[in-house]
């Protein structure tokens, strides 16, 4: 579980993140929602580490961030799964190789076992075959899944994934929606998504963290999201034509 308390982040004397206090739960798909340029990205990265908040406390099962000694944030930061928006694989690997790349950086282990605990992850997000293939070759669904097998290879606690279906057609989108899901049950890790996806809020939900202007504005899961009269998240939800008009039809009463 991650737990926020009170956090405050800003740059160049410009707060951003303005006092938010919420959790996540291990074994679920926790979802960071809002407006561009609400804070998500800069919240995301508090959680990984990347930027020092000026107030507050993230504690990671009960550890404070900020109150642990170097070497024990080096090997919280170890347990931490990242998959980048855009997929961010190196052009020049194979498929394999990417997907060995955080072993081969942060653990000193044998070829054999790399590239075993390297198959075992890309068995997991059902890629066999395109092991010895390069980024290019493959498609944007198949890339977010060496994204997403990378992140997992080292068996992280935690997984932090930015918009990580942008640029995907919507039925891959949802393909790789739940299998994060997936992959967050069966590992039990704790999941937070950065995401500007409805499709992804409706079908993988779990927790719903709305941020307005660097506040939490609301949460609740995605069967609450319809529910609430909160303006700003229904604003947010029926920006689209589509939820719009389904808005519609359901005052109606169609
Ligand atoms: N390293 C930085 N230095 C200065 N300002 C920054 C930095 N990173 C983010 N910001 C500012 O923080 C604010 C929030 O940015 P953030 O990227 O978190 O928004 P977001 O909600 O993720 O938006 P989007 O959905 O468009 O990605 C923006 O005004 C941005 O310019």
């Amino acid at each position: 579980m991650i737990e926020v308390f009170d956090l405050h982040k800003g740059f160049n004397g410009e707060e951003i993140l303005k006092g938010i206090t919420t959790n996540f739960e291990r074994g679920k798909t926790n979802l960071i929602i809002g407006t561009s340029g609400s804070g998500k990205t800069v919240f995301l990265k508090c959680m990984l580490g990347l930027f020092k908040p000026e107030k507050g406390r993230i504690c990671y099962d009960g550890e404070a961030y900020s109150e642990m000694e170097e070497e024990e944030q080096r090997s919280l930061r170890e347990k931490m799964g990242m998959v980048f928006q855009g997929s961010a694989l190196f052009d020049s690997m194979t498929v394999e190789e990417n997907v060995m790349f955080p072993i081969r950086m942060f653990t000193r282990q044998g070829k054999e076992e790399m590239l075993e605990k390297a198959n075992e992850a890309i068995s997991r997000v059902n890629l066999e075959n395109a092991n010895k293939k390069l980024p290019s070759e493959i498609s944007g669904g198949m890339q977010k899944r060496v994204a997403i097998a990378r992140a997992i290879v080292t068996r992280p606690k935690y997984l932090f994934c930015d918009e990580p279906n942008s640029g995907l057609d919507p039925k891959t989108a949802m393909i790789i929606d739940n299998l994060i899901k997936e992959i967050t049950e069966d590992y039990n890790i704790t999941t937070v998504i950065n995401t500007h996806d409805m499709n992804s809020v409706m079908e993988i939900g779990e927790k719903i963290v709305f941020l307005k202007n660097g506040y939490l504005e609301w949460e609740g899961d995605k069967t609450q999201i319809f529910k609430t009269d909160n303006e700003a998240v229904t604003e947010f939800v029926y920006s689209s034509n589509l939820f719009k008009k389904v808005r519609e039809a359901q005052l109606k009463g169609l």
